[in-house]
């Protein structure tokens, strides 16, 4: 069967309720944030992640978008602190982003888009037994979205960018080794939190959303490297370029946005 979603005429985020009936549920990802309407709350603390011994395992296209997974089976690389009661363990992080020079993030700030957006995806170890079992509870996942904006060349970017035509077609794979994804986060962590649910298929309304306040900067050159990703595998005669693999912004229901100072 594979993936029956996608983000095409045919099949993307405004089909997606006829498989997926939770898609109009009361807590969708993701959404537009409203920095002057989000509550500052003192009780938030700081968010801490302790990724000095973070293990990457692989670089993967998976049709939908380019995914470093993590070693997961112990407490090496967790997000802690903030909204969150538990250390939440790494599984992996992947990319949204648009077309030239278009939109291409998933969460907006007061309608502005930003070129791309990342989400580091972790799970509730101390909870859960599996990552599976956490996608689907309430509590069960956290996940830390990172704005990409154009402008400079990002120096650890390339790192991503360089291995990205190894995994040009959907299903390919390749080895990705002692990447810290700690030289991707902005020189604040400083974030609005609010809970949701994944913004991909199965739509699990289960994450708890921390989104920082500042973007890294990336060059237009590293933005087009993605780019050259497809959506289709090698066998598919059609070759469809992966970008605009995003969701747009979804119906708050009454949520509340938090802030941290
Ligand atoms: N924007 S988002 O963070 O919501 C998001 C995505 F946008 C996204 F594209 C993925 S994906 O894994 O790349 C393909 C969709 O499954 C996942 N992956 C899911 C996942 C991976 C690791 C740990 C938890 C969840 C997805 O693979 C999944 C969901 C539910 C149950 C099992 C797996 C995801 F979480
Ligand atoms: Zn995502």
């Amino acid at each position: 069967t594979g993936h029956d979603w996608g983000y095409g005429v045919e099949d993307g985020p405004s089909l997606w309720h006829q498989n997926y009936p939770i898609a109009k549920g009361s807590r969708q990802s993701p959404i537009d944030i409203l920095p002057q309407t989000a509550s500052h709350d003192p009780s938030l603390g700081p968010i801490a992640l302790k990724y000095d011994q973070c293990t990457s395992i692989n670089i993967a296209n998976n049709g939908h978008s380019v995914v470093v997974e993590f070693e997961d089976s112990d407490d090496r690389s967790v997000i802690q602190g903030g909204p969150l009661d538990n250390p939440y363990r790494l599984k992996q992080f992947h990319f949204h982003w648009g077309g030239k020079g278009c939109r291409g993030s998933e969460h907006t700030v007061e309608g502005h888009s930003y070129a791309s957006e990342l989400h580091l995806v972790h799970w509730n170890a101390v909870k859960y037994e599996t990552f599976g079992e956490a996608a689907t509870a309430p509590d069960g996942l956290a996940v830390l979205g990172i704005f990409l904006e154009t402008g400079d060349d990002h120096r650890w970017l390339h790192t991503i960018t360089d291995a990205l035509y190894m995994v040009k077609f959907k299903g390919s794979v390749t080895n990705f080794k002692s990447f810290n994804p700690k030289c991707l986060l902005p020189s604040s962590l400083h974030y609005w939190t609010y809970l949701g649910s994944l913004t991909t298929p199965p739509l699990h309304e289960s994450v708890t959303w921390i989104v920082l306040k500042e973007p890294i900067a990336v060059s237009e050159k590293q933005m087009s490297k993605f780019r050259m990703l497809l959506f289709t595998g090698e066998e598919e005669d059609q070759r469809m370029r992966m970008e605009n693999n995003f969701r747009p912004p979804q119906p708050l229901k009454g949520r509340k946005v938090r802030s941290s100072n």
